[in-house]
């Protein structure tokens, strides 16, 4: 039997897994980084701390796995998007990576929106968001002059940890689609934006296509982890567009729904031209020429995490979340908005901040985690409602991340999505699409379809109850009112965070 490894450089943790030729996740592996939160609005980590957990995941796979180390033909990655990774000539970080939560790049937004606004839209098919990887470029630029002097190649996380895997250094289209510098339709980094912002155009990085080989395990890689210098190693994708293809989100039928830290709603086009004015994301895919959109809630599985780390750190997730089963749709009138760090859709505003109304006397934890979990999901669900309105029909959507793991989330969000719920026998989507482009890539199938024909399996459904799609509906409308009536007392207290 033969294997491929995908590895997934999420924010919480990597996550590796070994995948056989019959598309069987037969070990998987998980190793946790934390965030570097020095002030209000900053989200930084550590890459050498990315290596470190990767090498600790692949050397622990590989001592789980019981076949010759040579049976492993293929690596690929996912990885966590936008983040800054900035090296110098000699390849060293000069920096902690800036991340793709991370939104101090507020007034570098506003000087390229101001300068440059529309052609970038036009051009990255992207709003500026503090997310992207641009304004980060250009605070580095104005607050670490010194530094940035000694930049000579930016990188995404992921592929920064595939370097150090290789020590080659490339970009692919699906990661490089969310840094604002890629003419995202004729794919290749775009020089007008570079030299409008003095960037060195040397500063970016090679760009191939997601299934790529760029090279092989370096020996001194190999030999600590255990794995072979044979073993080939595929260029990966962005999270989302790897959680696309282990969805098997490869045409227009389906929709999907990735739970992370951050929350997904994600659906595949197949059109160059088609033009959501910015008001989703819209990004090249790891499938070859062609794009999804997709709306996101920058916390959305971080709000769960919040909420246990804050109120219930002796709890599991799985405790906490069982305790809600008694508690009816809406919480009892409490309602919860995720805005913990800001939030990008439908609300590009990294000022706005979490709310939770309607606090009654009679309200215990378990109402809170409901609130939690349904405001959440909300969220998402306007990004649904985004694209149902642009004609998309929404009726089936694959769901995957750490929120897939709860089967209580999963109908929650089938009530709330009014539409199809389903779950994967993994939940490891990214990691899975990952592995996809290493089947792909070293040869095993034709395309990406015939490779999900037979890697996704699906686990269980979950279908709407009418009574429930119902009472959401009317708490949704209620939900939607609550940004515009906090955004003013939200930017008013912005001062007062340290
Ligand atoms: N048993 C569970 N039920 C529901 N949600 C969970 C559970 N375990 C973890 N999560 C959520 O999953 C999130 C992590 O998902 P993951 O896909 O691993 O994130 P990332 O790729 O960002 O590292 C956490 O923030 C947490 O809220
Ligand atoms: O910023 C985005 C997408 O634009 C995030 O989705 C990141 O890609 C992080 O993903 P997770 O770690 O939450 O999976």
């Amino acid at each position: 039997m033969k294997y491929v490894i995908g590895i997934d450089l999420g924010t919480s943790a990597v996550k590796a897994i070994l995948v056989d030729q019959s598309g069987e996740v037969v070990a998987e592996v998980s190793h946790p980084y934390p965030l570097i939160q020095k002030s209000a609005g900053y989200s930084e980590q550590n890459p050498e701390e990315w290596v470190k957990q990767t090498a600790k995941a692949l050397a622990e796979l590989v001592s789980i796995f019981t076949g010759d180390s040579s049976d492993i033909e293929g690596i690929s990655y996912s990885g966590q998007m936008h983040g800054l990774v900035l090296l110098n000539e000699n390849f060293q970080v000069l920096r902690p990576a800036i991340l793709w939560n991370d939104t101090r790049t507020s007034q570098q937004c506003e000087r390229i929106t101001e300068e440059f606004g529309e052609e970038i839209l036009a051009i990255s098919k992207n709003l500026v968001l503090e997310g992207f990887t641009l304004p980060k470029i250009l605070w580095v630029q104005e607050h670490e002059p010194d530094l940035f002097k000694q930049a000579a190649v930016f990188l995404l996380p992921k592929d920064y940890v595939r370097y150090w895997m290789t020590g080659m250094i490339h970009s692919e289209y699906s990661d490089a689609a969310g840094t604002l510098l890629l003419d995202v339709v004729n794919k290749e980094w775009n020089s007008e934006i570079l030299r409008k912002f003095s960037i060195p155009e040397t500063i970016c990085p090679p760009l191939v296509e997601s299934h790529a080989l760029v090279g092989t395990v370096r020996p001194e890689v190999a030999s600590e982890l255990g794995l072979s210098v044979q073993t080939k190693v595929f260029a990966g994708g962005a999270d989302n567009a790897c959680g696309a293809i282990g969805a098997g989100i490869l045409s227009s039928k389906d929709t999907l729904c990735s739970i992370g830290t951050s929350g997904v709603i994600l659906s595949y086009e197949s059109d160059k031209e088609t033009d959501y004015q910015g008001n989703v994301h819209f990004f090249n895919h790891g499938k070859v020429n062609s794009f999804y959109s997709m709306g996101v809630t920058l916390s959305a599985g971080q709000s769960l995490t919040w909420f246990k780390n804050t109120f219930a750190q002796n709890e599991t997730f799985e405790q906490m979340i069982d305790a809600i089963y008694d508690v009816p749709v809406g919480s009892e009138g409490l309602l919860f908005t995720p805005y913990l760090f800001g939030e990008r859709t439908p609300h590009p505003d990294s000022l706005i901040r979490g709310s939770f109304i309607g606090i009654s006397g009679s309200h215990r934890q378990e109402h809170f985690v409901r609130a939690v979990l349904e405001g959440i999901t909300f969220s998402l669900n306007e990004t649904i409602q985004l694209f149902r309105q642009a004609g998309k029909n929404v009726d089936t959507i694959i769901s995957i991340g750490g929120g897939a793991k709860s089967d209580s989330w999963l109908q929650i969000q089938a009530d709330i999505f009014n539409a199809k719920v389903i779950k994967l026998k993994s939940e490891q989507g990214p990691g899975l699409g990952a592995a996809m482009l290493a089947a792909y890539g070293v040869g095993w199938f034709s395309s990406l379809e015939e490779c999900a024909k037979k890697f996704i399996q699906y686990s269980s459904e979950f279908h709407p109850h009418k009574d429930r799609v119902e009472k959401y509906q009317q708490l949704f409308e209620i939900y939607q009112m609550v940004y515009s009536k906090t955004k003013e007392i939200n930017h008013k207290l912005a001062q007062f965070r340290s």
